[in-house]
This record gives C-alpha cells, sequence and structure tokens, in this order.
C-alpha cells in the first residue's frame, strides 16, 4: 500500500498503535471531464489520524491516507488497524462535559466546539453536555447523575472548573460510600472515574503542571489515547468541619490578597490577576500566625531538588508503593495527630505562606513556586516568605518567572511536609482572652504605624484561586 501525508509522499512514518487518534475508510473523488467531482470507484483508501508530537509538549492531529487497488486488502487493513484500536483499554467511549462559558476570556464554548468535539467525534467518544449557567451548577449536577456510566468527566475552563468538580467527584464518590468528609481522619474512598482538563481559564495551573502547555488540542488528545496522571489533594478542615480540598496552591498573604481584590475585578477577565498583583505588592502586607507542620520524613526527594516531576516519575511511584500499613504504623508512632514531637512549630510574620501540592506552574511562571514539588508522591512543598523589604520581595516574584533558586533567601524557607495548621494571631489572641480593643475596632491597619504595612486584619486563603472563608484551617 502506499501513503501520503495531506497531499505529499511521505516517507517512513512511525506510530505507536496508542497514539492512533481514529482509522476511516476514505472515499476518493476525482474530477471527470464535465467538471463535476465524482466518487471513483478505484483505488481504494483509508486514513489514519495519529498524535504528532510537536514542539513544547504541543500535541497536534496529524493524518496519513493509504491507498489500494485491492478492495479486499484495504479492508483488512482497516479491519486490523480498528482491532487494534479496540484494545486500548484505557480509552474513554463515554465522558460527561462541563463547560464554563464565564472562565477566562469566555471563549470556552467556543474552543470546545471547535477544537475538541470535532476530535472527541472522530475518536468516537459520546458525550453528554452541560453548559453551566451558574457557580456550583456542575458540583451539584455530579450529585445527581448517573456518574458511574461515564469513563471520564471533562471540565472545560480554568483551575476553579476544575476544582468545582473534583469536589463533586470526591464528594459523591463518598456519599456513595458512606464516608463523612467532615472527619479529617476518616479515609477518603478514591474516585477512578478520571477527569480531563481542556484549559479555558485564567491561570490553568493544573492543566500547565500536568501536561506541560495550555493547549486546548492536546489536551483534547491526551484525553482520547487515554493518558491518566494521579494528583495528590489536600484536605482542609477546621474543628471537624470540611472546608475544601486543594490540588494546586493553598495561599495566604500574598496570594490570599491578590486572589480577594480580584474577585471583585472578575468583569476584567484575565488581567484582573496583574492589577491585583501590582497593588497587592504595593500594599505589602505581612501578617503574624503560627504554623505547626508534619515533615515528610518518608518521602524521597527534596524541593530543593533540581528534577522536575514527570509521568511516571519515580519518586511518585516510589512514594505510592509504600505499604498502607507501614504509613499508618508512622501515625502510631509517632503520635502526629496529637501534636507529637515530630511537628514543628514556627511563630512570626509572613509576607506568605504557600501550601503547594505540585510545582503550580503555569504560563505566567513557567517552573512554578516549588520547582520540585510532585503531582503524586503525597506531600505538600511549604513555603514561608518572611517579613522582608519590598525590593527583596520584588526579587523573590521576579524568580517565580526565571531560572534562578526562588528558595535561595534568608527569608524564604521551603519544607516537604504531611500536614500543617495555621492559626492567625489575631485568632490565637482571641482564643487566650487577649483582647485589644483598638486594634479590633479601628479599621484594618496599624494606626500607629502608617507606613510599617503590618495588617491588623487577617488575609484569606486562596485555595486553588477560590476564597476559604476561615484563616485558621488544619490541612493534610
Ligand atoms: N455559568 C457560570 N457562571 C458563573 N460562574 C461560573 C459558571 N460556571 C462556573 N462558574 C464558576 O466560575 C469560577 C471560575 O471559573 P474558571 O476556573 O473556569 O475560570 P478562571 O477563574 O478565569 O480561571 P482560573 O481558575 O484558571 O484562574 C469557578 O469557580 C466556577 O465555579
Ligand atoms: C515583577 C514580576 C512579578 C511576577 C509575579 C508572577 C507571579 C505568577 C505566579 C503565578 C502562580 C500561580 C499559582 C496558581 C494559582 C492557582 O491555583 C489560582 C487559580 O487559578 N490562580 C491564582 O490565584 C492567580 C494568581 C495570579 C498571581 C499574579
Ligand atoms: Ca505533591
Amino acid at each position: 500500500m502506499t501513503g501520503g501525508g495531506a497531499g505529499r509522499v511521505m516517507g517512513n512514518c512511525f506510530v505507536p498503535a496508542s497514539e492512533i487518534i481514529a482509522v476511516e475508510e476514505t472515499e476518493i473523488e476525482k474530477q471527470c471531464s464535465s467538471g463535476k467531482w465524482q466518487k471513483m470507484a478505484k483505488p481504494h483508501a483509508f486514513t489514519v489520524y495519529y498524535v504528532k508530537r510537536a514542539q513544547k509538549h504541543r500535541w497536534q492531529c496529524n493524518e496519513v491516507t493509504f491507498w489500494c487497488v485491492d478492495e479486499q486488502l484495504c479492508n483488512q487493513w482497516i479491519q486490523a488497524l480498528k482491532e487494534l484500536l479496540e484494545l486500548q483499554k484505557s480509552r474513554p467511549k463515554q465522558l460527561l462535559v462541563y463547560i464554563n462559558p464565564y472562565g477566562g476570556k469566555q471563549q470556552g464554548k467556543r474552543i470546545y466546539e471547535q477544537k475538541v468535539a470535532p476530535l472527541f467525534s472522530l475518536a468516537s467518544i459520546s458525550t453528554d453536555v452541560v453548559i453551566t449557567e451558574h457557580a456550583n451548577h456542575a458540583k451539584d449536577n455530579l450529585f445527581e447523575v448517573n456518574i458511574y456510566k461515564y469513563d471520564g468527566i471533562v471540565c472545560v475552563g480554568g483551575d476553579g472548573m476544575f476544582s468545582e468538580v473534583m469536589h463533586g467527584l470526591i464528594g459523591r464518590i463518598q456519599k456513595d460510600s458512606g464516608i463523612d468528609q467532615n472527619n479529617p481522619k476518616a479515609p477518603l474512598v478514591q474516585c477512578n472515574i478520571r477527569i480531563g482538563i481542556i484549559p479555558a481559564g485564567s491561570t490553568d495551573c493544573v492543566c500547565y503542571a500536568t501536561v506541560g502547555v495550555t493547549d486546548p488540542v492536546t489536551s483534547a488528545l491526551h484525553i482520547i489515547v487515554g493518558d491518566s496522571q494521579p494528583l495528590d489533594v489536600s484536605s482542609i478542615h477546621h474543628n471537624n468541619t470540611f472546608l475544601k480540598y486543594s490540588v494546586s496552591l493553598l495561599g495566604y498573604g500574598f496570594y490570599g490578597d491578590i486572589l480577594k481584590d480580584s474577585e471583585k475585578k472578575r468583569w476584567m477577565g484575565t488581567i484582573r490577576y496583574d492589577f491585583s498583583g501590582f497593588k497587592t505588592f504595593l500594599s505589602h502586607h505581612y501578617y503574624e500566625g503560627t504554623v505547626s507542620f508534619l515533615p515528610a520524613k518518608h518521602t524521597l526527594g527534596s524541593p530543593r531538588d533540581k528534577k522536575r516531576c514527570r509521568t511516571g516519575c519515580y519518586i511518585c511511584r516510589q512514594s505510592k508503593q509504600q505499604p498502607e500499613e507501614q504509613q499508618k504504623n508512622y501515625g502510631l508512632e509517632h503520635n502526629e495527630d496529637e501534636g507529637g514531637d515530630d511537628w514543628k512549630v514556627i511563630k512570626g510574620k509572613f509576607l506568605a505562606i504557600n501550601a503547594v501540592n505540585m510545582s503550580c506552574a503555569c504560563p505566567r511562571s513557567p517552573k512554578g513556586l516549588s520547582p520540585a514539588a510532585h503531582l503524586a508522591d503525597g506531600s505538600i512543598d511549604l513555603i514561608l516568605v518572611r517579613k522582608c523589604s519590598r525590593f527583596n520581595f520584588l526579587r523573590y516574584l521576579v524568580r517565580h518567572t526565571n531560572q534562578d533558586d526562588q528558595f535561595d533567601f534568608t527569608f524564604v524557607e521551603v519544607y516537604r511536609i504531611k500536614k500543617f495548621q495555621f492559626t492567625s494571631k489575631h485568632l490565637e489572641d482571641s482564643d487566650s482572652g487577649v483582647k485589644d480593643v483598638g486594634k479590633k475596632r479601628f479599621g484594618q491597619f496599624c494606626r500607629d504605624h502608617p507606613a510599617c504595612c503590618c495588617n491588623l486584619s487577617n488575609s484569606i486563603w486562596n485555595c486553588d484561586g477560590e476564597t476559604l472563608d476561615s484563616s485558621a484551617i488544619e490541612v493534610r
């Protein structure tokens, strides 16, 4: 048989079966003398659609058409290739798709319809599509529909949309299994339904940090070939009440303040973060509080490693293989929940407290806030940025965007941890009965030292781009 792609004769073209998207019989048309197009009886042809790896982690859908004069031989090839595709067991056949039409640049619906739906249809994936009408629509819907008939859920939107779908899915599975999410020690039931992300948000950090690029076609192709990547999820509680799950950034101080300000500016679209980022940087507020954490002793690797986490990463695989029993024993021996000796306590004045489950790489920060953090090692990198000058804080922020070591500053500390708790000084003071009526009654900023930047109010937690209501939290 003869093969040619996009009108040119190709040399050799090697495609692993796992990267074939579809095989279709091709109708070859030939212009006859009357000038009309008509179907040609011979030769016979079929087209193979496959993944082409382009630059910078981008994937494209390419095609190559094979011609043959023998119809039977042609059909045999088509049959054999279709059987090969049937053997690809991890590929989804039925997907439930949620589109946030207002995320990012409000292009979610267009991106899905123009770039993703044609690929799903080519790959014979059937879809049920829900265009969300309000926040929490997707989450609530996941508690109502028969999720078990789907091979995966796709969210078209940003990190907030991913977080919503993740909460819906984890919540639904726990509900169906009788697990109380309010109990921080309850072992959660693992969810085997995958979530696919078609990036159409403002930061898209979960997509960027897992795929390496924010490109709807690349993500659609990863979904089609059935790729998967486990992710660490942190649960956040306060006083035995479940608050939220987090997969990317849980940030207090700088990133909490940016979010608080930027939520009022949603109408600006993605540029709101630049405005609020600049404003928050200038305000230079720091916050006092206590962070207690349990270091991750049994994970290999450190946040200062040079190597990045990739699919199939050795460190993630090792930590997955760590027997559950050993982890339980570790918990008992180290009396971890009672705040045993292994817990470290740090009191201080912080410009930012960032707890990241993954690098948090995104187009704004291509290596992320903790470049060596692991996607699925069961640990969090806790970054404490202590009070420092504006100039030094700027130097730190600039390192989010270049190759220099973000942790090589005296005012920045990083720990790889399993659990942590935070209480703001305000709360500690009010809990211990210390009342400073003046502070509480008069405004948010230090009246005696207007230029000192100490902020007498609390910051908020930025949990994957959503605000958390409580400033005191327990995370595991
Ligand atoms: N139809 C809707 N109307 C209003 N809000 C919605 C709707 N659908 C979803 N949402 C909410 O919008 C929030 C933000 O959406 P999304 O994450 O897609 O965009 P983004 O915030 O611009 O991007 P990123 O999270 O990457 O910064 C989500 O938390 C989601 O709950
Ligand atoms: C002068 C140079 C200064 C450069 C500073 C660049 C800083 C970029 C860091 C970006 C880090 C993103 C971490 C991910 C957070 C997401 O969970 C969250 C939801 O999408 N996004 C934000 O909170 C949005 C956060 C946006 C911050 C601007
Ligand atoms: Ca991790």
